[in-house]
Order: structure tokens, then sequence, then C-alpha cells
């Protein structure tokens, strides 16, 4: 037999095996999502229970209550007071934080300047290790990571601005876990592009320390949104790649074909969805008839 052909069929095998590795993490992140909606209705009951709110019998309906009561309920309003200096929730945060806390992946719909960064942000902190937030713009980016750092939050970028130095030291504390750093932006050309990051991800994972996954502006996963970006495509491998870390995607328009193609690509099928109205009563249209120099 040809070099080539010995060189060919080998390389048909490490497919073969590939494409079989692939199937198996599906079926396993099926199974894991299973569980952990199963683990989610579990601790609700258990929570109603502890209450006697409403008995056990018969309620294994029970919905997931996400605004009920929940261990981090007081540091989590710590932070949020002393730390972003916010006195109250707005519609969905609690809920929306409190799914993420429980280690749920989450799709959150919510109007622009509806305050969606506060939703993986605090958790970020709350959890222990470093949280991952993809956004598709250098200028958000900046604006994002000058923010946190103004309010003494560890947050840093790995961006084509970002200088080596920095860059060394952001690697260093992702694969050491030396260092501050606690919220870690980057395009999505970081995760397609640089195998480097990537690896050094791995090993943050690997020793427990990657602690979300936070996807913004996430209709630029789909090609059917206004938005689409084909980088964000790539963001596929982050699920498959660290399947126990919670992911929590979000963006201000997604049509339910979007919304769907993303939970697709993003491979988080069973996540907690959260819709928030559109509806801002300050913003109206209004038509004027502008008739011979006059407005009527
Ligand atoms: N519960 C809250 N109470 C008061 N202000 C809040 C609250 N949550 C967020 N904010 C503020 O609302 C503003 C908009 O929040 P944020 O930037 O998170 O919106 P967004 O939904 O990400 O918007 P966009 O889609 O435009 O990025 C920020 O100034 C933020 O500090």
């Amino acid at each position: 037999m040809e070099t080539e052909d010995i060189i060919a069929e080998e390389l048909q095998n490490v497919e073969a095996e590939i494409q079989g590795v692939q199937d198996q993490i599906k079926i396993l992140l099926d199974q894991q999502e299973r569980l952990y909606e199963r683990q989610s209705e579990l601790q609700a009951l258990l929570e109603a229970s502890k209450d006697s709110a409403y008995p056990v019998n018969g309620a294994s309906n029970a919905e997931e209550n996400w605004s009920g009561i929940f261990e981090w309920d007081s540091r989590a309003n710590d932070v949020r007071f002393n730390i972003f200096g916010i006195s109250t929730y707005r519609a969905n945060q609690r809920e929306i934080i409190n799914a993420v806390m429980s280690g749920r992946d989450v799709l959150v719909i919510m109007a622009a300047g509806g305050g969606k960064s506060l939703c993986y942000q605090l958790p970020a902190i709350l959890r222990d290790g470093v949280a991952l937030v993809v956004s598709p713009l250098l200028s958000l980016i900046q604006d994002q990571v000058m923010g946190l750092s103004a309010l003494g939050i560890p947050a840093h970028m790995l961006t084509s601005t970002t200088n080596k130095e920095e860059e060394k030291s952001i690697y260093k504390t992702l694969e050491k876990g030396e260092g501050d750093l606690k919220i870690l932006y980057v395009t999505p050309e970081k995760i397609s592009k640089s195998k480097r990051f990537m690896s050094k991800l791995e090993k943050c994972h690997h020793a427990g320390r990657l602690s979300l996954i936070s996807i913004d502006e996430a209709h630029c996963c789909s090609q059917w949104g206004h938005d689409f970006r084909p980088d964000y495509k790539s963001l596929s491998i982050l699920k498959t790649q660290f399947p126990n870390v919670p992911v929590i995607a979000l963006t201000a328009t997604a049509t339910q074909k979007v919304q769907s193609d993303l939970m697709e690509m993003l491979h988080i099928p069973r996540c907690v969805k959260f819709v928030s109205t559109v509806n801002r009563p300050n913003l109206f249209y209004m038509v004027c008839l502008f008739f011979h120099g006059f407005w009527l």
C-alpha cells in the first residue's frame, strides 16, 4: 500500500473515532441536563416541604421557583448593594441570578438597558473561580471592564489590545490560580482562533476554577438573527468541553427561530428561559402633521 493510502486510511479511522466520541458526549450532555432538571425539582420540593408551604405528595409537578429562598440570598444582596450600589432588583434579575447560581444553563431575553450585565456579573462574584464572558465588540468589552474595575471588581480582557505583559499575567492566573481575576472578557475570535487560550482555559476548568460562561449578544450565534457572526459558531465547543459549567446566554432581541437556533448551537437545549417585557413606557412614537408652516 502507498504511504498516502496508509495515511488516508488512518485519517478515516481517527475521524470515525472523533465522531464516536462526539456522539457519546452528546448522550452524556443530555443525561446531565435531565439530572440538573431533576435536581432543581428536588431542591424546590425540599424547600417547599421545609416551609410546609405545600404538601410534598403530588408535588412532583412543582414548577421551578426561582424567586424562592436560596442559601446565597444574603451574600447576593450584600454584593448587589455594597458593590454594585443597586438597591433593588429589576424584573427577572433575581430569578436569573438564582438559576445561574443553581448551576443551570439560562437564556435571557431582556430589552437593551434592562440590566442584563448584573445577571452574570453578580453570580461571577459569588461563585468561586473565574467567569468567562464572550462579547462581540471591543468597545463594549472595554466599557464593561472599565466599569467593573471602577467598582473594585477584578475584571480583565484578552483582546487584540491586551499587551503581552497583561496577557502573560492572565494566562498565569488561568493556569495556576495565582493573581486576582473574577471576570474575563474575550471576543469570540479568541475561542475560535487561539489554541493557547483554549488550553489555558482547559487547565482553569480542570482545576475547578471556571465558574460560569456568559455569552453576550447571543443572537449573533444564529444565521437567522440580524447580526450573525461566524465566530459565534465556534462557541459550541464551550459546552462540549466544559459540560458542568453553567452557560448564560443573553440578548435583547431573538425571535423564536433565533432562540431555538442559538440553544442548539450552544448545546443548551434544556436551559431555563427568561423573557422580560420590551415595553418601555418612557419611549413612544408620535406622528404630527406639518401644514403650511404649522405643526397640527
Ligand atoms: N436593578 C437595577 N436597578 C437600577 N439600575 C440597574 C439595575 N440593574 C442594572 N442597572 C443599571 O442599568 C444600566 C443598564 O444595565 P446593562 O448595561 O446591564 O443593560 P443591558 O441589558 O446589558 O443593556 P444592553 O443590551 O444595551 O447591553 C446600567 O447602568 C446598570 O447599572
